[in-house]
């Protein structure tokens, strides 16, 4: 019988959302349209036209939510704030009712003894902002750094841990390269701009936390182990160059001060030469890192443009509904060459989870309740909360696990057709039940761990 797992004391348990893909009302008591509400809203973005009008109706229910979360026993909740509900304009007028909403919600977390974790930006840019330039306007520094006072000065001492931006890696890559998240830009020349500037405002966010706020504040990047299909020289080479592209273009910045040099080779003559001066504005001390993880990249160079280098399906695998392998030792690689690369920052896993096809809520169990039996997510979870256990026992400081999600929720340009919650939701009639795996997962975090 193997020992059970042993997580460090303060170890955190909690579950992750994000505004736009929760909360519904994006307009309601004077906020402002997001680039989300706009791009929702125009035809043949999202599947099956599916927008953020609704979503959980998070917006009128946060209270029962939060009764959720506390009857699943979690300690600590990670949420992001619209920005355009608080900066209607982006910048300069405050609407204080959305000042207001997150105000209580915050403290209906502390009434209820869970621990908020704040994300100042999971991808809704105010559209004012975005008719400005957005992020490719190097003024988003400092609409950013204002918008993020604004908060800190709210919201500071109740909220003991701040994030940045999540995912500057998707943001970029989804909504300036690829263009299928929002602005839905196609252009290898804005997407290094808008990564860059994006890094700017992360700098000036937490130099602006240092002058006002007394807690601990960091980054959240999505980063995958990238494996070479073969050992091949060409798939070496392409493995280390989507390892760059992904895992490094990020953290190399704002941990180092410099980019992985192979970012020349993937965006050849739309690599902007940078001021010097920008790296010391990215490069801040870090409270914590946190790391979003769903899966691994068996990587081979291929024409894919503009990385020439893409993933392979493992044919004996289990895969997620977004096609996601399982892969829990990934995660503890990852978390090893964290710590390797970039020294002893603390790491958060603030997001992990997977959708699965989960049957419909239908049925009853024997007191009435509804049931949703998840055993692929339970399975998921389990493999990778002891990954992560794993990468403790080698000496990587991880100090907690945010679930990804508490609700099914808004899949971005996928819709509602991905069900990544460990509560299910009817968006018919906005009924939650939890499933099996949040049955599981409270057990998890009443035994910290030891029942895994
Ligand atoms: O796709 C599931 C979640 C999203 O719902 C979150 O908003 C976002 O933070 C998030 N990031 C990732 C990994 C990076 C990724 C995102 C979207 C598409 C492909 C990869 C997975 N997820």
């Amino acid at each position: 019988m193997s020992q059970a797992p042993v997580f460090p004391d303060g170890f955190l348990w909690g579950a992750a959302t994000a505004a736009h893909q929760i909360e519904g009302s994006p307009l309601a008591d004077g906020a402002g349209p997001s680039i989300w509400t706009r791009f929702a809203h125009t035809p043949g973005m999202t599947l099956n036209g599916d927008t953020g009008d609704v979503a959980c109706d998070h917006y009128r229910r946060w209270k029962d939510d939060v009764k959720l979360m506390r009857d699943l026993g979690l300690q600590a909740y990670r949420f992001s704030v619209a920005w355009a509900r608080v900066l209607p304009e982006g910048t300069g007028r405050i609407n204080q009712a959305g000042l207001d909403f997150y105000s209580r919600l915050v403290d209906e977390l502390l009434a209820n003894g869970i621990e908020p974790l704040l994300t100042l930006y999971h991808w809704d840019l105010p559209a004012a902002l975005d008719d400005r330039g957005g992020w490719l306007n190097r003024d988003s520094a400092d609409w950013f750094a204002e918008y993020a006072s604004v908060m800190y000065k709210a919201l500071d001492g109740r909220v003991k841990k701040w994030v940045t931006l999540n995912e500057p890696w998707v943001i970029t890559d989804g909504g300036y390269l690829h263009g299928a998240l929002a602005p839905g830009h196609r252009s290898l020349f804005e997407a290094p701009i808008a990564s860059h500037n994006l890094m700017r405002a992360h700098g000036a966010a937490v130099r602006a936390y240092r002058e006002i706020g007394a807690h601990e504040i960091g980054l959240v990047v999505n980063i995958e182990p990238k494996y070479a299909a073969s050992d091949s020289e060409a798939d070496r080479v392409a493995t280390r160059r989507a390892h760059a592209y992904m895992n490094e273009q990020y953290l190399h910045p704002a941990l180092l001060g410099r980019y992985p040099e192979e970012l020349e080779d993937v965006f050849g003559a739309a690599w902007p030469e940078w001021p010097k001066q920008d790296f010391e504005l990215i490069r801040q001390k870090l409270d914590f890192v946190g790391i979003n993880y769903y899966t691994r990249g068996v990587t081979e160079a291929n024409d894919s443009y503009p990385l020439k280098a893409g993933s392979v399906r493992q044919p004996l695998a289990t895969y997620s509904e977004t096609g996601w392998e399982f892969y829990p030792k990934g995660l503890t690689d990852l978390l090893v060459w964290f710590k390797q690369t970039y020294g002893d920052t603390p790491v958060y896993i603030t997001e992990n989870g997977a959708a699965m096809y989960d049957p419909p809520a239908a049925e009853v169990d024997a007191d009435g309740r509804g049931r949703v039996r998840d055993p692929l997510r339970t399975a998921y979870l389990r493999q990778h909360i002891g990954a992560i256990h794993d990468a403790i026992q080698a000496g990587v400081d991880v100090r907690g696990y945010m679930l990804w999600s508490l609700l099914d929720n808004l899949e971005w340009s996928l819709g509602y057709s991905k069900r990544f919650g460990m509560v299910h939701v009817n968006y018919a009639t906005q009924q939650r039940t939890p499933k099996d795996s949040a049955h599981w997962y409270s057990g998890v975090i009443r035994s910290h761990g030891r029942s895994l």
